[in-house]
């Protein structure tokens, strides 16, 4: 079994750099938030609403730990680090890579903070957030890609493929 997972920030490219990786490798493609709201009958952001973040947590790990693939480019929600069963779920499946992108970028980025489904508390900001998760998704990561602010999207794709191969 050999899969490549993305993890980092929402905003980080996970979703976008993980589809083009899985088209230049000729993988699969995954985004394990469609396996979400497939399995919950709602959207990401409507689960937050209604049901708080812990539930949404414990459902993305549920999703996550359903997922049986292989020769697949994964792209989990950056909150997977949360849920330890969710992430060594993924770890199992291959190699972990972590898109390391600044705050600033980030916040370029991000438009629609309070309607894309990102599981933030009440008060909680984008900076609350990549404070507790950086060390998470540097210690599961395998290898770290970082993108320096207004890199292009296709070197970022070029830099993921150096590190990887398609036994
Ligand atoms: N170098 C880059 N790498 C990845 N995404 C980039 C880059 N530059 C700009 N973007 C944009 O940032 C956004 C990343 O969003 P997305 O792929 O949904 O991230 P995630 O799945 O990690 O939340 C997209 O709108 C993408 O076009
Ligand atoms: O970081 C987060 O708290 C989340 C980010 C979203 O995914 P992306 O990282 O793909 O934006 C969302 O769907 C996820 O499950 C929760
Ligand atoms: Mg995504």
């Amino acid at each position: 079994m050999y899969n490549i997972t993305l993890i980092g920030m929402p905003g980080s490219g996970k979703s976008t750099v993980g589809v083009l990786l899985a088209k230049a490798l000729g993988f699969g493609f995954l985004d394990t938030d469609l396996v979400i709201q497939q399995q919950e009958g709602a959207l990401l952001q409507d689960i937050l609403d209604r049901r708080g973040v812990p539930y949404f947590l414990d459902a993305e790990e549920r999703a996550v730990c359903s997922v049986q693939c292989d020769h697949h480019v994964i792209a989990p929600g950056g909150s997977v680090v949360c849920r330890e069963g969710a992430i060594n779920h993924l770890k199992a499946m291959g190699p972990v890579i972590y898109l390391r992108v600044p705050l600033e970028e980030l916040k370029r980025r991000i438009h629609n903070l309070d309607s894309r489904g990102i599981a933030l508390e009440p008060g909680q900001t984008l900076e609350d957030i990549l404070t507790i998760r950086a060390p998470l998704y540097e210690t599961y990561a395998d290898y770290i890609v970082d993108a320096l602010p207004g890199q292009e999207l296709a070197e970022s794709v070029a830099q993921v493929l150096k590190l990887v191969s398609a036994p």
